[in-house]
This record gives structure tokens, sequence and C-alpha cells, in this order.
């Protein structure tokens, strides 16, 4: 392990300064600089103050705002409900929770230095590292991820930038993000892009790409060094576009994708139900110079009537509550209306990322929701929609170590007026707090899966304005044959993580849609720029 110390600031130009690091392992007590050889590197002053203002917060501050955060109790009722966990189980789930996530971190395929940074990790595996209130271990492999190339920090970001004893291995870390060695990401969003099996030569789709963790990672993927001449990296085969809608967000893409240095990305900023498809064939030959409306009409952009990408990245927005160990806000806030309302947008993200899917193609829908309604809901219709066209991919021999549970078949459709009935109901049955026999609450349960699981079952107009129909469980007939079993759910108390949802589809056959009217109308569209008649660059949207 390597130590950074800033041997004293020296104002370099204007903007920047210089900053003599002194390289030695983390935890070496020799002085400052009498261990190995120096280096100097530039700070911008705002990553300057970073390295500088370390502060703690008080632990009666914190332990009163924790309890603050927890005491929504519609989360755990909801999920207790839903998730159909035994109880010690979801006991343990909602402890995990509440537990800091681990800071992870995973090293960069194709970095020069890859070796000689695991190597010094390696090192730290296994050790303990005494800090003020107990000791920590230092770090330890992910051992479910691929060659090894991830690590699991004993504690989480907020202990790693916040405590003085761990200063020095911040700085370290800090130092090797910033060259590009490795990328700090959170251990369950490294896994929608393991599942998307990229090659080199693939053109890849991330359609809701922002903050860029997992963007970084399918680049990584396809644009492995290509050294040209003088050094400079030569364009790989393949490429990733990566876009979101928010213009803010996307400039974060850029800075966060920008130390990859990779000619292969290209960030759009655009919605992802709206994206357009692209005529790779015209943009890689260029434009036609011919002057004959044939050859004009080929030169636009004409959407082709299938997709172009050979795996596409659906990581939708989503209500987040797999995040909770990060943010425990996203508890205090919960409410079960945020994923009906989520719900069509991710369905919708999905659909046209399916569009946009070559036949052949393997698409993976994601979210950081534990939430049925923004997972297996959304999957379970996407399949419908598609007739047939898309199919759920086995990964069980996909990264082994990693454990996972299946894909509901079955949940609860319950909004916020269900919820308070049902908690009335329990308050209820708790005042009469005589054990019951489990029949009686087996049948409880069936009758309640009944009332909330079907379309039917809400009379309530306003209630029906929100909930759509696609939120509901298929029939159990319905749920084997779309095989939903095949989804992928990661809870915290599995693997030390967040929680995440999973879904790998492959494209057997083209969309029914694009067999049908949406071709003609393409047709259509054809024989009008052919015929000067619509002016204009961009194409109409498919959705
Ligand atoms: C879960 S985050 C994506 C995280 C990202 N894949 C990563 O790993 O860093 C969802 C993103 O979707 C974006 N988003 C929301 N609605 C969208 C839409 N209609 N089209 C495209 N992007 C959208 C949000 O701005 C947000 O950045």
């Amino acid at each position: 392990m390597r130590r950074l110390l800033c041997s004293p600031l020296s104002r370099g130009t204007e903007r920047k300064w210089t900053l003599t690091v002194c390289v030695k392992p983390w935890n070496c007590k020799l002085p400052l600089g009498q261990c190995c050889s120096k280096q100097s590197r530039q700070y911008s002053p705002a990553s300057t103050r970073r390295i500088r203002t370390r502060q703690t917060m008080s632990s009666s501050d914190s332990s009163s705002q924790t309890n603050e955060m927890y005491s929504n109790t519609k989360f755990p009722a909801y999920y207790k409900a839903t998730l159909q966990l035994e109880d010690h189980d979801f006991e343990r789930m909602i402890s995990s929770f509440k537990e800091p996530l681990p800071a992870v971190f995973r090293l960069r395929l194709d970095s020069p230095s890859r070796e000689a940074v695991k190597a010094e990790l390696n090192r730290l595996v296994g050790t303990e590292v005494s800090l003020e209130g107990g000791a920590l271990r230092a770090c330890t492999e992910l051992e479910w991820y691929p060659e090894h190339l991830a690590y699991s920090l004993g504690c989480d970001r907020r202990t790693l930038r916040k405590n003085p004893e761990l200063a020095a291995f911040h700085d370290w870390v800090t130092w090797h993000v910033d060259s590009g060695d490795i990328t700090r990401q959170e251990a369950v969003s490294m896994v929608p892009p393991l599942l998307l099996r990229v090659q080199k030569h693939h053109h890849v789709l991330d359609m809701c790409a922002a903050p860029g963790s997992k963007t970084s990672q399918l680049l990584e993927m396809v644009s492995s060094t290509v050294t040209g001449e003088e050094g400079l990296s030569a364009c790989p085969e393949g490429f990733v576009v990566a876009n979101d809608a928010d213009r803010d967000r996307c400039f974060m893409l850029i800075k966060n994708t920008l130390r990859l240095r990779s000619p292969a990305l290209m960030v759009t900023n655009h919605e992802a139900t709206h994206l357009p498809n692209l005529n790779l064939d015209a943009i890689l030959r260029g434009p036609e110079l011919e002057g004959d409306a044939e050859a004009e009409a080929s030169s636009h952009p004409v959407v082709d009537e299938t997709g172009v990408f050979d795996r596409v990245l659906a990581d939708v927005p989503c209500s987040g509550d797999g995040t909770i160990r990060k943010n425990p806000t996203a508890w205090h806030r919960w409410t079960p209306r945020g994923a009906y309302t989520l719900h069509p947008v991710q369905l919708q993200v999905a659909l046209r990322g399916a569009a946009l899917l070559k036949q052949g193609g393997y698409m993976v829908y994601s979210t950081c929701s534990l939430n049925p309604i923004e997972d297996e809901a959304v999957v379970a219709e996407l399949l419908r929609q598609t007739g047939g066209a898309l199919q759920l991919v086995d990964c069980s021999d996909d990264l082994p170590q990693l454990k996972r549970r299946p894909g509901l078949e079955s949940w609860l459709v319950m909004d916020d007026k269900a919820m308070s009935v049902r908690e009335r109901k329990q308050s209820r049955r708790d005042r009469n707090a005589a054990p019951r026999p489990e029949e009686e609450v087996s049948a409880e349960r069936t009758a309640e899966m009944l009332e909330y699981a079907t379309w039917d079952s809400i009379a309530d107009e306003s209630r029906r304005g929100l909930i759509h129909a696609s939120c509901f469980p298929p029939s159990a007939e319905e749920a084997s044959e779309l095989q939903l079993r095949r989804c992928m759910r990661i809870l915290p108390q599995d693997n030390d993580t967040g929680g995440f949802f999973v879904a790998v589809l492959r494209k057997v056959a083209p969309l029914p849609s694009f067999a049908g009217p949406t071709k003609r109308r393409y047709k259509r569209i054809q024989a009008k720029l052919a015929a000067g008649k619509v002016t204009g660059s961009s194409p109409p949207c498919m959705s």
C-alpha cells in the first residue's frame, strides 16, 4: 500500500496546486520523504480542499438522526407483506439495511498498473487496522467478481473519507481513482454489466447512464488499450453510447468517464423512451455524395426497422430503496406511491431498449429497488408486449459465488390506502395477542393475496388512476410461462451489499410492432424524404 502525503503545498500555476507526494506504505511510520522516491502531481484547488477538510460528526448527533431515519414503519411493513421471506430472514434483511455499506472499488481491466495496484491491495487482505473505538478489517476481495478485481473495505465511504486515521489510505484511493486505475462503485452496481456478456466489438447502449459507474465498466469491456501511433489510443471496434435525460447528470457522466480517456464513448442527452435508432451503415460509410433522390434519401439518418445495438443496458430510474444502506433518508421518505408512478416510465424505457436491440442481442433491465412493481411487474409486461420476441435468460451459472434469490411470481399490490387498512387490521390482531393456529394465518394470507393481487380488487377510481393494470402479478400459469424466476434479486444480507434487481433478456425474434404498422410508417417517411417533402435531420421517434 502506498501513502500519499502532502509535503508543503507550493503554488504552481494560477489555477492549480503542485502537490509533492511521498509514495510509501500507507501505514509507514518513517518521516515524510525518507523511505521512498517522491512524485509530483497537480491538483485543482477543489481536490486540495477535499483533502484538507476532514471532520467527524459527534456520536450523540448521529444516533438521534439514526433513530429518526428508521422511524417510518411503512417500509418494513410493505416488504414484510410483499417479499414472502421467512421471519428470521426478513429480520436479517432489516438489520442489514441499517448497517453502513462497505466502500467498494474495482480495478480497471486494462490499466497498465493493474497488477502493481492489485499486489499492494493483496498485502492488505486479511489484516486489521486499529482505529479509535476498535479495529476494522482492512479489505477483502469480492470473491464473486471475475478475476478478483474488486475489493470491499471494512468501512463505509464516509468513514474512509472522514476518519483521520484512514486519511493516508483515502488519499491513496483518491490518487488511483483520479488516475483511472480504480473505480469506486457499489458492489451490486457491478453486476448488470458483468451479465451483459459484452465483447470488444460490441455496440453497446447504456440508456440511463449517469453518473456513469456502469458506463465506465462497459467502456473498459469494449476498449481495452489499443495503442496507435505516438501512443494515442486507436479507435476500438466496439463503442458505448451513454445516454441520460438529465443535462446536469450528463456532465457528471462525462466527468466520471473522462479519466478513462476512451475514444469509444458517445454521450447523448435524450429521453430514453424516445431514443432514435441509428442508421449505423450510413454513419460508418459517411455522407453520400451522389445527387439522385435515392442516394439523398439514404444519406438521411432514416430509422432502420431493426435495432443496431448488440447490448443494451436499461438501468432505469427507480425509487432506490435498495440503496438505503448508503442513503438512509430513502427509508425515511419511503411510500408505496413512488413505485406506481415510476412503473410506466420504466416499462417504456425497457420497451424502447428492446426495439433498439439487435436480434440475438442481450438486454439487461435493472433497478436498485426491491419493489416488484418496479421489477418483476415491468419485466412481465415487457415480455407480454414484445409477444415472445424477448426471453428471460437463465443466469444461474453466471457469477456462481454471488448469492441471489429468484424473481417473484406473485406479490401484493398495495398503495398507501391499502397499507393503512392492513395496518389497522394488524394492530387489532396484535391487541388480541392470543397465538393463532398456523392454518388460520395461512388462510388469512391467501385471502390477502386475493384482495391485493388483482385489478378487479381495486374498486376505487382514484386508486385505479395511480395503479396500472400491469402492476398486478401474472396468474401462476403465466408466471411459469414467462419464467419470472429467472430474474435475480440481490438482498443486502446475502453478500453484504445494497439491494438490487437484475433481469437478463435475449431478443430471439423481431418485435411484433416492427413487422406491422411501424414498418409501413417508416416506408412512408422514407418515401417522403426521397421526394423532398420532409426537412430537418432528426427522425421521428418510434415509440
Ligand atoms: C439509476 S440512475 C442510473 C445509474 C447509472 N446507470 C450508473 O450506474 O451510474 C437512473 C438515471 O436515469 C436518468 N433518467 C431518468 N428518466 C430518464 C429518461 N426518461 N430517459 C433517460 N434517462 C432518464 C436519471 O437522470 C438517472 O441518472
